[in-house]
């Protein structure tokens, strides 16, 4: 007999032997059965029209998932089904898939062909999705999980259970992991973790050298501490990403396993990636098990009075905290894996021999650079909590006011291990609230209720990503933005990128970002701003060199961060409000401390004229000094984008 366990928000329930009484606090209500918090995997309402039904249907299509103009023909779909096609933009007559007028300049630029990456949608296609014409790659993982159910809830536990590691590299507070533990130990068998190096993957997704150093270093970590506890962490480079599920399962096949599981992910992608796998492991017999697990309200819950996805962070996020509050069990943790059975060490004792990779070789960072992020960005998940700590301990109570202010040690500098995964966003929120004399995530203290607003913002984004996949496909999120005629002056560009351009307060930011591989959020609005509405540069070239050089890259929060400066993103602001690169310096610098750190030719000039040394009479000694003039005139450069964006929202292309 199996008690039926949902631990997924979406349509699979895994089975675990009635016998099964793991030490866990986290007793679900119905079953009477210690298991992982009920209602932060319940099944919900679907939210769109075209979710699948519950024979997994979509649009009503009775099993048959409507074509999908990004994918190859069936009877090549498994070849090539796994990634969008890096192919050239199709001439044929389909309107879905014709290009757009400006490709040939993006091109050219990398931005809408690059290695491993389709073009940019087209604009028929955007709005398609946006009228839930076409199935979300969300839905294409849902129908496949509804599809194999039955088999998933009923196939018996062989051998191993694999738990697969991807942006998740933590043992605690791990929902994937956890219930790959638990099935484990209930079928007696043993637990092994898994973890696939995908060059391809880091190219195709811009992976900084510093952040695939950082994830590197992590798996050091946790291979030690789940050898603690005779787990093995086998982690294997794979060169080719659309030979990453054959390989998985041949391991599996390997090792006797019968069961897979994984944390979601939500680029295109990924889920079309899990999609496939669910319904090929099933094929052969397996079981894949994909779970929400990054977000703290998973997505594709929180709907606008009209039943739709909220485009708009504030009543999102009012709408986020009251669900939090009614579904508390979404902040419960749940439990680290659990020991293996003592005969693992022998039985696959060649597992726990396996070493740390290197990095591929156009993602290796230079010793210097090396050393200095290793001393800046300690890996690893003991070091999140260490770090979260301190922060909770020491600064968060002032977050409200400092959190502007790039020259203070105002922010927590966590993004990092929420991107690899090193923390959960449940464990921060929980220790945030711990530290406030209520329970309310949006009452007492300021700075505690500010930051948890911060952690949202990554929900959100994350969210948008699932509704509007096509931002994945290099589209804005407002597809008649995608008419502005950019600019891909290099000299422009490059100037931006070294930290040349002559505003003393981007050239700080663009210098930190190098040097740290991270830059304060404040920076990261007016260098995005200065790119896009000083230059008219292509956004998206901004977004692929922060990608290139962040160590806490995350394609949502990056995306959804460019598309906000840009103003062709959720939450859009006016197009025309574009940040002042100097009013923003002297209110968030006001005493240019920030700058002179990071550009020293600047350090001995005095007073306001750091913020613009040129305009009030420090032009002898920055000049001397070697400090560039502005490369654009603020005013001018201001009309010019107010002109092309109203020429191009006008187009109606
Ligand atoms: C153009 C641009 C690009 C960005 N790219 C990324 C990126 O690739 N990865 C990334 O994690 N963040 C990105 N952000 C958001 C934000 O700048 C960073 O999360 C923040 O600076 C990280 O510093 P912290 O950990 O000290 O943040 P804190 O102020 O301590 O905030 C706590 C956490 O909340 C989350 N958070 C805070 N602000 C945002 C936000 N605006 N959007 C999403 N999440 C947020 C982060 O996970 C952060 O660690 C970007 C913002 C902009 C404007």
């Amino acid at each position: 007999m199996f008690y039926l366990l949902r631990p997924c928000r979406l349509s699979q329930s895994i089975a675990l032997p009635h016998n099964l009484h793991p030490p866990s606090r986290y007793c679900c209500p119905v079953l009477n059965f210690t298991t992982m918090p009920a209602s932060r995997y319940a099944k919900r309402k679907p939210s769109v029209s075209n979710v699948p039904n519950s024979n997994g249907s979509v649009n009503g299509t009775n099993g048959v998932v409507k074509s999908d103009p990004d994918q190859p023909p069936p009877e090549k779909k498994r070849k090539t089904a796994l990634v969008d096609t890096p192919s050239k933009p199709s001439l044929s007559s389909d309107p879905l898939r014709e290009p757009h007028p400006f490709h040939q300049h993006a091109e050219k630029h990398g931005i809408v062909l690059r290695k491993y990456y389709p073009h940019e949608m087209s604009t028929a296609r955007a709005k398609a999705y946006n009228n839930n014409e076409l199935p979300r790659p969300i839905e294409l993982l849902k129908a496949a999980q509804a599809d194999t159910a039955k088999h998933r809830a009923n196939a018996p536990v062989m051998g191993a259970v694999v738990h697969w590691f991807k942006m998740d590299l933590r043992t605690a507070d791990n929902t994937a992991l956890f219930c790959a533990s638990q099935k484990a130990q209930a079928a007696g068998v043993p637990l092994i973790a898994l973890y696939i190096l995908s060059p391809q993957d880091f190219e195709a997704h811009l992976t900084a050298p510093v952040r695939v150093d950082f994830m590197l270093r992590t798996l050091a970590v946790m291979k030690k501490d789940l050898a603690a506890l005779d787990i093995p962490l086998w982690i294997e480079t794979v060169e080719k990403r659309r030979e990453i599920s054959d390989r998985i399962m041949e391991l599996m096949g390997e090792w006797g396993a019968s069961h897979l599981f994984a944390n979601m992910e939500y680029e295109v992608d990924e889920l079309r990636r899990d999609a496939e796998m669910t319904r090929l492991l099933a094929e052969r017999g397996l079981v894949m098990e994909v779970l929400h697990d990054t977000c703290v309200v998973p997505p594709g819950r929180l709907t606008s009075g009209s039943g739709g996805q909220y485009a708009v962070y504030t009543p999102w996020f009012r709408t986020w905290v009251r669900h939090v509050h009614e579904n508390l069990d979404l902040l419960e943790l749940v439990e680290s894996p659990t020991r293996n059975p003592e005969s693992t060490r022998q039985q696959l004792a060649h597992l726990f021999e396996c070493t740390i990779p290197p990095a591929p070789e156009n993602k290796t960072l230079g010793k210097e650079d090396r050393e200095r992020f290793r001393a800046l960005w300690p890996a690893g998940e003991h070091e999140a909590m260490k770090r979260l700590s301190k922060f909770a301990d020491q600064a968060i109570g002032k977050y409200q006011q400092n959190r502007n202010i790039p020259s203070s040690p105002g922010t927590s500098n966590l993004s990092v291990h929420f991107a690899s995964g090193t923390l959960s966003a449940r464990t921060a929120v929980r220790t945030a609230r711990s530290r406030n004399n209520t329970k309310k995530l949006d009452g007492g203290n300021e700075g505690i209720q500010t930051w948890i607003s911060e952690v949202a913002w990554r929900d959100f984004y994350k969210h948008v990503l699932v509704q509007w996949p096509y931002i994945c496909m290099n589209k804005p999120f407002k597809p008649d933005y995608a008419n502005i005629e950019w600019s891909y002056d290099m000299e422009h560009f490059n100037a931006w990128k070294e930290g040349r351009t002559g505003f003393p307060i981007v050239d700080a930011a663009m210098r930190q970002l190098r040097s740290m591989g991270w830059v304060h959020n404040r920076c990261r609005m007016i260098v995005a701003s200065f790119l896009c509405k000083d230059l008219l540069l292509d956004w998206r070239m901004g977004e692929k060199y922060f990608m290139e050089h962040l160590v806490d890259g995350d394609f949502a929060s990056n995306n959804g961060g460019w598309g906000f400066s840009a103003s062709v993103g959720v939450d859009p602001q006016p197009y025309f409000r574009i940040f002042n690169p100097l009013l923003q310096s002297e209110k968030f610098d006001p005493d240019g401390e920030y700058i002179r750190k990071w550009v020293p030719e600047l350090k001995d000039v005095k007073g306001k004229a750091i913020h613009e040394p040129y305009g009030r009479g420090a032009a002898a000694l920055a000049s001397k000094a070697g400090y560039p003039k502005p490369i654009v005139e603020h005013k001018g450069a201001r009309e010019r984008t107010l002109a092309a964006y109203k020429r191009g929202i006008d187009s109606g292309l």
